[in-house]
């Protein structure tokens, strides 16, 4: 476990430069945000549907039809991640935006893969996002009409049984050795008849080959795809293999067979009636062959709105400073110690997966948004954490109430008030927002300041308190003067510090914030808290060498700081009470968990209850400082 207090030492004079520069980077781009965020001024609070803008308006009005229907495919075989709720995000908002409807489909052809648990979390995901399928498919429920439909290939002669090996089909693909690609040649079993390939399907289907010795391939060579020669992707694509591990956790062992991606997705999507096939900018090469299989079952008729859907590619959002590749993150998960004792699970906050953000507190309405402003373009959004961590931060404050947080706390005793001294002050928890309302926040004889807010030392450049220095309090009404101060002799930690209170004490230079010993408030809460700072030390840990053990050799041992001691004021009893903060997207119909308790610690950063919290153990977490990091507070 890292230590709290384990900050390097800079001099005091960079330090200040760097804060200063740092506030005006975080200034600027809080205002680009803010930019981004105020609608577009097209006639009087005219709202602009974001749906509706730049490359998603170009999708519809190719194929504007009445009833808009999506589809958000994940594979099934792992938790999902940030880019993931971008492709939540566009297919579910589109079609809602044009009064259509989208279905969640588990695409899950890959019986090896797929765990139950994936389906769950995959499941929740979309609800917590403030979305509803209009439909849960699956991929599996159509097994036996997809193998119908690759019979019917056959019988068509558009499909092949193949028993070429790996080396044999790349060769045939006109893969030369130099890494080029020459003219294609077709196999031998490229001509065979239709009553041989249906006889040899069959075969397939009744486990007369092992993996490898056979495959349905579809012959789109020989048909129109002469445009597309180079592609390497489009060579008699596979649509039917014997896999390894056959039993699947929907249809048993039923198949030994089962149809690839590139014959699924599509006739998958006519199947279901979808109108746009919107899909990552990886899928485009593709797109040919998504369209072949489909006119060559007469599924699609080109051209027309009427029948058959249209696939359209979308740039990928991809997160610089974090890993989110499944098979990449797999390698530290359930088994590696983190910087603390636990090991690492997929919803670790210092994780970009969705259960990991959701776990950190980031609310869903910052991530459709944070999404929305990046922008729907053919081209990648790439971004940076600590650019989805300032969209963040300024979701939050318009959103979150305002409660006093002390992470290290130190004793400091008012030693001119009575011991049974009490004021109660109604306090606003945003003194913006007036609905957010109000609670009284006691203040008496013994209250708990930072640690970082004393300083043994005093420094005309330092504003808070220490020996005969005042500092005014927040939420309080006069500010406290420091008298002296005692050690632990072992720690040589401050213990304690005297200070006296009132009207008659020097005004500070600055407030701090403070939580006071009051029993019948039920004041401090205790709690954990818990911030993050990144997982690598390296800013670009996807250029790792992950397979060799790049990764824990890179771990950030300050990734995780505790704070065991931290206080909460009482007021955190009505905001955990009237949980979520903010009652948005699908959060406002229920889909709350303890991450939907939410608050700015006033000075100190944003806060969210973990998962593991319970009424005696309170755990926070920290969702985003309050402003970016700059190694000193
Ligand atoms: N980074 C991303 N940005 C936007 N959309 C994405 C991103 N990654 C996946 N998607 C889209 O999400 C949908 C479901 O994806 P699925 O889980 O099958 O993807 P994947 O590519 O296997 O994910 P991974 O990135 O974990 O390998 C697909 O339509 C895919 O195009
Ligand atoms: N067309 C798509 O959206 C692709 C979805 C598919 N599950 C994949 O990522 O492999």
């Amino acid at each position: 476990m890292a230590s709290a207090d384990g900050e390097p030492k800079i001099s005091k004079r960079a330090a200040e430069k760097e804060a200063k520069k740092a506030a005006a980077k975080a200034a600027k781009e809080k205002a680009k945000i803010e930019a981004a965020v105020k609608p577009a001024s097209s006639g009087p609070s005219a709202p602009v549907d974001p749906f509706q803008q730049g490359w998603l308006k170009g999708v519809y009005d190719e194929k504007p039809v009445k009833d808009v229907h999506t589809r958000f495919p994940p594979e099934p075989n792992g938790y999902l991640h940030i880019g993931h709720a971008k492709a939540i995000t566009v297919n579910f908002g589109f079609a809602r935006s044009r009064g259509g409807v989208c279905n969640l489909r588990f695409d899950d052809t890959n019986p090896t893969k797929e765990e139950e648990r994936y389906f769950t979390a995959i499941k929740d995901m979309v609800y917590w996002l403030g979305f509803e399928p209009y439909k849960i498919t699956y991929s599996s429920d159509e097994f036996d009409k997809l193998y119908e439909l690759a019979e019917e290939l056959v019988r068509r002669g558009k499909a092949y049984v193949c028993h070429c090996t790996a080396d044999e089909v790349k060769k045939g693909r006109g893969k030369l050795p130099n890494g080029e690609h020459g003219s294609r040649v077709a196999c031998a079993h490229w001509s065979r008849s239709v009553e041989q390939n249906l006889a040899d399907f069959r075969a397939m289907k009744d486990g007369q080959y092992r993996p490898g010795e056979a495959v349905l391939r579809m012959k789109q060579s020989k048909d129109k795809l002469k445009a597309y020669a180079n592609n390497p992707a489009l060579w008699d694509c596979a649509a039917y293999r014997v896999t390894k591990n056959s039993h699947h956790h929907r249809t048993g062992d039923k198949w030994r067979i089962y149809p690839t991606y590139e014959f699924t997705h599509c006739i998958c999507d006519a199947l279901e009636g979808i109108t746009h096939s919107l899909c990552t900018v990886e899928f485009e090469t593709l797109r040919p062959a998504y369209n072949w299989l489909l006119e060559a079952l007469d599924m699609k008729i080109e051209g027309s709105d009427e029948k058959g859907p249209m696939q359209r590619e979308y740039g990928r959002l991809n997160v610089e400073g974090t890993i989110l590749s499944k098979r990449k993150i797999a390698t530290l998960v359930d088994g590696t110690t983190v910087a603390n004792d636990a090991t690492m699970s997929w919803d670790d906050p210092r994780l970009f997966t969705l259960v990991a953000l959701r776990r950190r507190g980031v609310p869903p309405g910052a991530l459709k948004k944070f999404v929305l402003d990046l922008g729907v373009t053919k081209a990648n959004a790439n971004t940076a954490t600590h650019t989805l961590d300032a969209n963040i931060r300024t979701y939050l404050e318009r959103t979150v109430p305002r409660l006093m947080l002390v992470l290290d706390p130190v004793k400091v005793v008012l030693t001119n008030l009575p011991d049974n001294h009490l004021e109660e002050r109604d306090v606003p928890f945003d003194p913006k927002d007036k609905e957010k309302g109000t609670h009284k926040v006691p203040f008496t004889k013994t209250i708990y300041i930072d640690r970082d807010d004393f300083r043994e030392e005093d420094d005309p450049d330092f504003f808070r308190l220490a020996p005969g220095k005042s500092v005014g309090l927040l939420n309080a009404e006069h500010p406290i003067r420091c008298i002296s101060f005692s050690k632990d002799s072992t720690s040589g930690k401050v213990t304690e510090v005297l200070a006296e209170y009132g009207a008659d004490v020097q005004p500070g230079k600055a407030r701090i914030h403070w939580v006071a010993d009051s029993p019948a408030h039920k004041s401090p809460i205790m709690a954990e808290a818990r911030i993050f700072n990144p997982l690598f030390k390296s800013a670009k840990p996807n250029e790792l060498d992950w397979k060799n053990g790049g990764y824990h050799e890179n771990l950030n041992p300050e990734s995780l700081v505790v704070y065991p001691n931290a206080m909460i004021e009482s007021g955190f009893g009505y905001v955990k009470h009237n949980a979520p903060w903010p009652k948005e997207e699908g959060e406002a119909m229920g889909v709350v968990d303890k991450s939907s308790v939410r608050f700015q610690g006033l000075r100190t950063a944003f806060f969210a209850l973990d998962k593991d919290s319970t009424e005696e153990n309170v755990i926070l977490n920290r969702i985003v400082s309050l402003k970016e990091d700059t190694g000193k507070k």
